[in-house]
């Protein structure tokens, strides 16, 4: 879901000066959302550190933009309290409502208003300076991003990347507090998302602010990411840096979200998961049980035949700086997959050495069906 970006833009025309930025801490104290009978949010507490750059992330409808929108104020949760420096904003004690909030938006569609020129756009968050003032400021941030000579184009003459700098000049242009991004790079193609991707995180680490962007992207949440908050169904169920959640995943789920992985199956002996391709690691699990060995395709290399478990190679493609291949091990329901460096000598149809990281292998209960 998106923002009504237009809507909520013209409300942000109202708040605000062009003072500092003083970063705010955000708190969500066991904040619960529904719409009609969905549940969208259940009894989520998450606290953000002034300056922190915090990704929330998670698959379609775990309730992203939901927590984006209580903490803007566009939506009141129907349980639990938001605090903005230890202020309560929403909750049992009052509301806050969004224009007096001081909180810096960008949209996944931009939300730019077509009718006014770019530098327009930038002076609506800033109607609290007199009109000269405020001009000064716009441009300031429009030069910031790039843009100072197309201060008086109209939006619809700008590229998506563009336009999405324009967005982002208009929310840091009054100083906020706190910057709420809602997937501000998903409109634009994957090229030009990286370079804009970095350059709004150098002008969020200048401005200071407390940042929460919104992604389905792991590998975006982990570019920009200080912590990286992983949900799931309305909840929260891992937080932590990026190499936290991608070498740690909390559970089998977490860790096909980061990457894909190799799932197989074995059952525990002696404190290990004995499977057809190696013996790992099972700490926590009882004789006998049945689990999962979590293997990430850079973690399997290739190795002459007669080394390691016997596989044969059934397919391999180039990826460029790595190899795709699918390996056949008895044993296994489906090949593996495997991404590996140097596999110009390696020939389909051949037999192979299968070797697993075995450091790098996790192992999961089976999840429920
Ligand atoms: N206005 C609405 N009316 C009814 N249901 C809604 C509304 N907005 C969101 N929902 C539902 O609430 C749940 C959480 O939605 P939300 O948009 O917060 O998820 P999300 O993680 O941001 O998803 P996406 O990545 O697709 O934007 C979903 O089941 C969604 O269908």
């Amino acid at each position: 879901m998106t923002f009504p970006g237009i809507e909520a833009a013209a409300r942000w025309g109202r708040r605000g000066t062009a003072g500092p930025a003083i970063a705010q801490s955000l708190g969500f104290d066991r904040v619960s959302h529904a719409y009609g009978k969905v549940r969208a949010l259940d009894d989520v507490t998450l606290a953000i550190e002034p300056g922190e750059i915090v990704c929330l992330l998670g698959p379609s409808g775990c309730g992203k933009t939901t927590l984006l929108r209580i903490a803007s104020g566009i939506e009141q949760p129907i349980a639990g309290r938001v605090l903005m420096d230890g202020r309560e904003v929403a909750g049992p004690g009052g509301f806050v409502p969004p224009e007096r909030r001081g909180i810096g938006l960008v949209f996944q569609d931009f939300a730019l208003f077509p009718h006014l020129t770019n530098l327009a756009n930038v002076m609506f968050g800033l109607k609290a300076l007199p009109k000269a003032e405020a001009e000064r400021v716009a441009r300031l941030a429009l030069d910031r991003v790039g843009l100072a000579a197309h201060a008086m184009d109209y939006p619809h003459a700008l590229s998506g990347g563009e336009q999405q700098r324009v967005a982002l000049a208009r929310a840091v242009a009054p100083r906020p507090g706190i910057l709420l991004m809602d997937e501000p790079f998903s409109g634009l193609d994957s090229r030009l998302r990286d370079l804009i991707r970095e350059e709004t995180l150098a002008v969020m680490r200048e401005t200071r602010a407390t940042c929460i962007v919104v992604t389905h992207d792991p590998e975006e949440a982990m570019r920009m990411a200080d912590r990286i908050v992983l949900m799931r169904a309305g909840r929260i169920v891992q937080q932590g840096s990026a190499g936290d959640l991608y070498r740690r995943p909390i559970d089998l789920d977490a860790a096909r979200f980061f990457s894909d992985i190799n799932e197989v199956p074995g059952i525990v002996r002696g404190g290990k998961l004995v499977t057809p391709v190696g013996y790992f690691a099972a700490p926590g699990f009882a004789e006998g049980a049945v689990a999962l060995a979590a293997i990430r395709p850079q973690a399997i290399f290739a190795r002459p035949p007669g080394m390691c478990v016997p596989g044969r190679l059934i397919a391999k493609r180039f990826l460029g700086e790595v190899d795709f291949l699918e390996i056949a091990v008895d044993g296994l329901d489906q090949p593996l997959k495997a991404r590996v460096r140097s596999a110009e000598t390696l020939i389909e149809g051949r037999d192979i050495g299968v070797d697993v990281a075995a450091s790098e292998v996790l192992v999961f209960a089976v999840p429920e069906a």
